[in-house]
């Protein structure tokens, strides 16, 4: 059977994959196809078990060298990443240069990432091509105070994460802006598509992965997701068990019950550049 076509000859109107009333949230469904997403699993858990570093809630692959606040001190990415970010930079014509670094993370059905965003190294457009499970990742205004914002994780990502707790309040600083209006939405990243944020969904907005189990669809922008959520034939028992009819599951509880792997490939630029180590 012919493989349903990828997004990956002709250019994209991003405008046209605007999801929410944020207008910097990008979705394209199927960006690529389901051989191609084999493909990247079968490269991705091909690599040396030392490769992946583990986290408390995930654990990860870093590509392309690692990132200080100052800059990367780079390594290039193997052909088989280039494959993507090289189609992601054409297509999307979003970045001013080509993307020199990405970050693998897996996130078994119990782990997610915290409310964060990504900081000050990277050029402010991310593209995450998502693989395997469905999952939701959550956009939340975030205070706008600096002190809200601390570097954790480590070197590898300069994921600067939420203090833990500040982030559910809404910022008390309102100054009656349109972004006041916009509270936490979510998205429903399905397998082989990719989700582009950028300009004040990076800036202004945390993003983030529940580490639960149980995921709501009640703030999901990207509607037509869900319905093809609804509609895909899981393996028995890997949608919340309440009902065995699919529908009437997610249409009564609006709950996606994870149980699988997810995988996603976070492409960013990093500008700044540092070719000679000794001048770090
Ligand atoms: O896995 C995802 O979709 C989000 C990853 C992320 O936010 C990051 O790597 O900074
Ligand atoms: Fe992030």
């Amino acid at each position: 059977m012919e493989e349903e076509e990828s997004k990956g000859e002709k250019g994209l109107q991003v405008n046209d994959y605007v999801v929410g009333s944020l207008r910097t949230v990008i979705y394209i469904p199927n960006f690529i196809t389901e051989s191609e997403q084999s493909q990247l699993l079968r490269h991705i858990n091909e690599v040396p078990a030392s490769r992946w570093k583990s986290l408390k809630n995930r654990r990860l692959q870093n590509w392309g060298g690692v990132v200080h606040e100052k800059g990367l001190l780079p390594q290039a990415l193997p052909s088989w990443l280039t494959k993507i970010t090289q189609r992601i930079g054409q297509q999307t014509g979003l970045f001013p240069s080509p993307i020199n670094h990405v970050l693998i993370n897996e996130y078994l059905p119990d782990q997610g990432i915290m409310p964060h965003q990504d900081g000050p190294a990277y050029f402010p457009v991310v593209a995450i091509l998502s693989l395997e499970s469905p999952i939701t990742i959550d956009f939340t205004p975030h205070p706008r105070s600096k002190e809200f914002e601390m570097p954790v994780e480590n070197e590898d990502s300069t994921v600067y994460e939420a203090v833990s707790g500040q982030i559910d309040s809404p910022s008390t600083e309102s100054t009656g802006s349109p972004k006041d209006e916009h509270h936490q939405s979510s998205v429903l990243l399905m397998p082989c598509s990719l989700l582009i944020f950028k300009d004040q969904a990076y800036t202004d907005y945390l993003h983030g992965i529940e580490d639960s189990e149980s995921l709501s669809l009640d703030k999901v922008v990207n509607i037509s997701e869900v319905i093809k959520l609804k509609e895909l034939e899981y393996p028995r028992g890997s949608l919340h068990a309440v009902t065995s009819d699919v529908t009437q599951d997610i249409g009564q509880n609006n709950i996606f019950q994870r149980t699988s792997t997810r995988v996603s490939l976070t492409c960013r630029l990093v500008l700044k550049v540092h070719k000679n180590l000794f001048k770090f």
